[in-house]
């Protein structure tokens, strides 16, 4: 079959950022003992922190003019203004609003759904996945699904 000399090829391009931040595993739909239970020693009071690392995928049509899906300098700008300025050496519980806001949990999981809706207000349909590592044994990825 012959190939359409509209179609473009869809390639996915992704840009790693970091940032520092403190937090504390607590919920208030659980009682203090069920805090503790749950989350160990990630439930204490005086908070602890982590090396976060944010990876960013964007899937689109490669531009023929500019070779280009996304330009890295605009992607990396926008994940430093959405995410690494507001986020690095902050607490993640007091100072980011949509963990003050919701009170829900700082787990990766919440973690990586705030960081894609912040994302996906810049990028829309062209947002793909964004992946979060908290600890070189864990990280949590979203794609904007639901279930
Ligand atoms: N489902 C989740 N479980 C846990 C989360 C999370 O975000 N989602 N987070 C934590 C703690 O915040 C913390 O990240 C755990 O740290 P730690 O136990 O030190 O992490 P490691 O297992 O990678 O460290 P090791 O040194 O390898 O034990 C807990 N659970
Ligand atoms: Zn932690």
């Amino acid at each position: 079959m012959e190939s359409n000399a509209q179609e473009r090829p869809l390639v996915f391009v992704t840009r790693q950022e970091s940032f520092s931040a403190a937090h504390r595993l607590n919920s208030s739909k659980l009682t203090e003992e069920e805090n503790v239970a749950i989350y160990g020693k990630c439930n204490n009071e005086h908070f602890h922190g982590h090396n976060y690392t944010v990876k960013v995928t964007i899937r689109g049509p490669v531009h023929p003019d500019t070779g280009m899906v996304v330009n890295l300098s605009s992607l990396k700008e926008a994940i430093r203004e959405l995410i690494v300025e507001p986020f690095d050496h902050k607490n993640l519980d007091l100072d980011v609003f949509e963990f003050c806001k919701l009170g829900i949990p700082s787990t990766m999981e919440n973690l990586v759904v705030i960081i894609w809706k912040r994302l996906f207000s810049r990028f829309k349909d062209l947002l793909y996945e964004v992946v979060v590592q908290e600890t070189n044994g864990h990280y949590a990825t979203y794609r904007g699904e639901t279930c």
